[in-house]
């Protein structure tokens, strides 16, 4: 599992990697600029103009020494030094004498930054990474601001965009980049949504240290990738029943609002449960039946909302629950969510508007048990904690909220941060801006309840659950873009389990 640490500790990170492999601080920044490199030449062609601005510090020495391998690759390289010769490190210092003669290399002044004209088809910025300290200021202000307005152009940040701090929120300006290609590990700063217009798409190379390394400045924070789900997932053998692959309930819907939690319902089915049942007001029983013919359908007592007086009897029979999408917020809805969360003890993934619900009532402690998965979007997770300042307070509150009501908080968004009671914190690397489409959330619901179901145990569930949603995401929009809906995603589960090689 992939360590988020902390900027602060790079520097501790790198001496003790270098000593113990006994290598050089160089050959490091050699691994660096190599793997960008490599991740830069399936993007880009070599009649690109590439324009390299690099600072003075270790960020600037990545900058150049990318800057000679892609020229002697035969790309049209242009390296720009910024930020003057002061307080050069050494790695920098020795990778500009290591520029061939022929690479031009031109130091900006104040002056060239405020009149340059540049015709470049990339720009890569080196100037500062997370040694940044404080708000840009002067030269490398300028030169941000500068580099961000020009039209047409791709912009690169190498390991973190210059003027974004890796741990804390951005004040002031920063670079915009289309792409950053961070090193080793995103840095925590990339994965809040205030910072999405600087980061752009997000590439983690690989330099080659260690997770024993890393490990020893664990910050319990964790980046969830796909060698960290492929094992957590069950085999079933030959001759598994469907009673094996789990009998899931999905609890929701509303008058005008039965959508959400048939997607839930197929979400689970296509996840692989093996029996699916809906409890739903009695408007929704035949639009169930009718548009989803694999799943059992029971209704509460009233026609447009789930209500008290409801079937009891054999609730147990339901391996996991999916509750909330579509069920609104009435009083009548109330009442019924509070009495199932009370009698239903089993793996619940409580969601949409049985959050709300639970936002607005007091010690909502005695509802919630340590199988119990909430899913809130951010609205829904603020409702609950309150409004936070920034997402790193958001992250904190879900991790305090985890712990203090013993269950799993799945805080949603691009990086989906899975909070679990034990202190730590996931982060997701799959999905897309596609996925930004009603509906979605109620796919994901379906699918984690389906893994809870199947038995998989609350960590493996929420895990595997968020990854390959994201995944399936990612599948469903590859051919289909901005038009993607939440029933794509639920088509492209199975393919999911294809590319994942899950059988
Ligand atoms: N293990 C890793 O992650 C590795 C990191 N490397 C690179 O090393 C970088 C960190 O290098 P450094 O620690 O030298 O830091 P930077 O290159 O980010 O720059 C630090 C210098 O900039 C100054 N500075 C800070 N904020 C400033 C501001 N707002 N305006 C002007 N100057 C400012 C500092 O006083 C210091 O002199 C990483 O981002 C990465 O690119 C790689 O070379 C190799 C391995
Ligand atoms: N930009 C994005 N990148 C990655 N995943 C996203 C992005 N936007 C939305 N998602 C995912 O899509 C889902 C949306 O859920 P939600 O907001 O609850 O939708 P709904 O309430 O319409 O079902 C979440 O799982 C979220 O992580
Ligand atoms: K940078």
């Amino acid at each position: 599992m992939l360590e988020i640490i902390s900027g602060a500790a790079v520097k501790k990170l790198d001496t003790d990697f270098i000593a113990e492999k006994g290598i050089t601080s160089h050959r490091l920044m050699e691994n660096a600029a190599q793997a960008f490199c490599d991740w830069f030449e399936g993007e880009y062609h070599r009649n690109d103009k590439v324009g390299i601005f690099c600072g003075h510090g270790n960020n600037g020495g990545d900058g150049l020494a990318i800057g000679r391998l892609l020229w002697r690759k035969g790309y049209d390289v242009i390296i720009f030094l910024v930020g003057g010769d002061a307080k050069v490190s050494a790695d920098c210092r020795l990778n500009r004498e290591l520029l061939p003669d022929k690479l031009p290399a031109i130091s900006m002044s104040s002056d060239d930054i405020a009149h340059m004209e540049f015709d470049l088809n990339v720009v890569v910025d080196a100037m500062l990474g997370i040694g940044v300290n404080r708000p840009l200021a002067g030269d490398f202000l300028n030169m941000v601001i500068k580099l961000n307005a020009l039209p047409n152009v791709n912009r690169v940040a190498v390991d973190i965009p210059t003027g974004l701090p890796s741990d804390e929120c951005l004040e002031g300006e920063a670079f915009k980049a289309d792409v950053t290609v961070t090193f080793q590990y995103p840095k925590f700063s990339l994965m809040f949504p205030e910072h999405a217009a600087f980061v752009g798409i997000l590439h983690v190379a690989n330099i080659g240290i260690g997770n024993k390394f890393m490990r020893q400045f664990s910050q319990n924070r964790y980046y969830l990738q796909r060698k960290d789900v492929v094992s957590r997932h069950l085999n079933f053998s030959r001759f598994a029943h469907k009673g094996d692959f789990g009998r899931v309930l999905l609890v929701g819907g509303s008058y005008g609002s039965m959508g959400a939690i048939r997607m839930a319902a197929e979400a689970s089915l296509r996840t692989g449960s093996g029996l699916a049942t809906c409890l739903v007001p009695s408007c929704g029983v035949d639009i169930l039946q009718a548009s989803l013919p694999e799943i059992q359908v029971f209704s509460s007592s009233s026609e447009k909302y789930l209500s008290l007086p409801y079937v009891k009897e054999g609730l147990e029979r339901f391996d996991a629950v999916g509750i909330g999408p579509g069920m609104g917020t009435t009083a009548e809805a109330e009442d019924f969510l509070l009495d199932f969360l009370m009698t239903f003890k089993g793996p619940k993934v409580i969601d949409a508007d049985a959050i709300n619900i639970l936002a607005r009532n007091k010690g909502i402690q005695q509802y919630l048990g340590r199988e119990d998965v909430l899913t809130p979007h951010i609205k829904e997770f603020e409702r609950l904690v309150g409004i936070c300042e920034n997402h790193k307070q958001r992250l904190e509150k879900a991790l305090e909220f985890s712990k203090a009501h013993g269950c799993v908080l799945v805080l949603k968004g691009a990086h989906t941060c899975i909070s679990f009671p034990d202190g730590t914190q996931y982060f997701n690397s799959t999905g897309n801006k596609h996925m930004a489409t009603g509906g979605a959330g109620d796919v994901l619901t379906g699918m984690i309840t389906s893994f809870l179901g199947q038995g998989y145990g609350v960590k493996n569930a929420v895990l595997c659950g968020v990854y390959q949603h994201g995944l399936a995401g990612e599948i469903a929009s590859v051919d289909k873009k901005r038009g993607t809906i939440a029933t794509d995603i639920i088509k492209a589960i199975p393919k999911s389990y294809v590319t994942l090689g899950v059988d």
